[in-house]
């Protein structure tokens, strides 16, 4: 563990349960990113915001809105199935921050910028002592000063846009029932719920993973549909009742947020006053980041880690394939407060996707975005129904 005055990095569930978990009273501070905070405008993101600023809400559950939603996203792929990555987009977009679909998710189509965390290189981002790039022009025609205004932009827009139409229908009584519109009933303060739709972003990269593993890995594809079809049936769509009869399924969601986590490390943690870890001095101020990608790919405990391998879940071996999802959420008091819903969408679309539709992909690569929040880099996939009846689960819906 290497330790210096301003960062550290955790590469052991030992250190970062230790750390990050039991001592959290300590470490769960953030430090300041000037990119990736201030000029972007994360800064005063729940992610972002110092520990102890506000309270943090978990997330209720959304079972029946986001089964809804899903099967909206089916529909939309069987019309335009190389459109996918699009409508994971907008479905993402539509359970966390709209119950209905419309021209605002609509109005985000083909826009490259909204992938806005890929372009946050963890290099640019990280440049949290350099105070002085703050106070470099956009004029300079510097490129990183010239990205963070664009970004800046785009960010305030994804930010008040969703939220402002939904604060203005539930003030009209028009609103459908979403995630957000939930929050800001129970809360009139906008802070928090406002902030909360920059997340989505997380959920859209594992669903694109799911499309990217599954596509290329045929052999689980087979194994999940036969899963499906004998614990499901052919004549209905699953839901998440069904998830504690579908192991192989739940092996798939869990392989998933190991293979290639969303967030390879976290966000960074700030611990507030010095510390000693193992005979290691931890100086107050020090930025902690868990290495969760090192963890996730660890071999002693998980086994050929580069492989697509659910079936590793399955077996019953102490100290082997802890669930991933320890880790690919974060960490003690800075956790993320929408893993139960990230998890839930993740799970439903898994299995109603199977259920309808076989994925193809000719090509094998496997490529992801360098960033504090990784997306697969766009890719081609053939998606097509399993059978008529299959497709008529989509059309009439059961
Ligand atoms: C697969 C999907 C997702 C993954 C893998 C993920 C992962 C993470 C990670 C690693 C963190 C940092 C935790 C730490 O600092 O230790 C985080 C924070 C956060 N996440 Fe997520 N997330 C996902 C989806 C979501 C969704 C859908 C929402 C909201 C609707 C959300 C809201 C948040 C918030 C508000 C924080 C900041 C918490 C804090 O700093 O106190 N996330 N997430």
């Amino acid at each position: 563990m290497p330790l210096t005055k301003t960062s550290s990095h955790l590469l052991s569930p030992q250190a970062v349960t230790e750390l990050l978990e039991r001592r959290s009273a300590i470490y769960s501070d953030r430090p300041s990113l000037i990119f990736g905070g201030e000029l972007v405008g994360y800064k005063d993101t729940p992610p972002m915001i110092r520990y102890g600023e506000r309270h943090r809400e978990h997330l209720g559950q959304w079972r029946a809105m986001e089964e809804r939603h899903m099967h909206g996203f089916l529909r939309d792929i069987l019309r335009t199935p190389e459109e996918f990555l699009h409508h994971v987009r907008r479905v993402v977009a539509s359970i966390v921050f709209r119950g209905g679909r419309g021209p605002r998710a609509l109005s985000l189509r083909h826009n490259p910028d909204l992938q806005v965390t890929c372009h946050l290189s963890p290099g640019i981002a990280w440049l949290t002592r350099e105070y002085t790039v703050r106070y470099i022009p956009a004029w300079t025609g510097i490129g990183f000063m010239q990205d963070a205004k664009r970004f800046n932009k785009i960010m305030v827009a994804i930010r008040d846009e969703p939220y402002d139409m939904i604060k203005r229908k539930m003030a009209e009584g028009a609103a459908k029932p979403s995630f957000t519109g939930s929050l800001i009933e129970r809360d009139a303060n906008p802070s928090i719920e406002q902030e909360l739709i920059y997340k989505w972003t997380s959920s859209v990269s594992s669903i694109s993973s799911f499309f990217l593993a599954l596509s290329s890995y045929t052999d689980v594809q087979k194994r999940a549909q036969e899963e499906l079809d004998r614990i499901v049936g052919r004549d209905r769509l699953p839901s998440l009742e069904d998830r504690p009869n579908l192991p192989y399924l739940e092996a798939i969601v869990q392989e998933i947020h190991r293979w290639n986590p969303v967030a390879p490390v976290a966000l960074p943690h700030r611990v507030q006053q010095d510390d000693v870890y193992r005979g290691l001095h931890i100086p107050g101020g020090a930025i902690v980041m868990a290495n969760s990608w090192a963890i996730l790919h660890d071999e002693a405990l998980y086994p050929s880690p580069d492989k697509f391998m659910p079936e590793r879940f399955l077996g019953d071996v102490k100290d082997l394939n802890p669930d991933p999802r320890r880790f690919a959420f974060g960490y003690g008091r800075r956790v993320c407060p929408g893993r139960d819903l990230a998890d839930d969408t993740l799970f439903i679309c898994v299995a109603m996707t199977l259920a309808v539709f076989d994925l193809r992909r000719d090509d094998t690569a496997v490529e992801y975005t360098p960033a504090l929040i990784c997306h697969p880099v766009p890719f081609r996939c053939s998606i097509t129904p399993r059978s008529r009846e299959a497709q008529a689960l989509v059309t009439e819906g059961k």
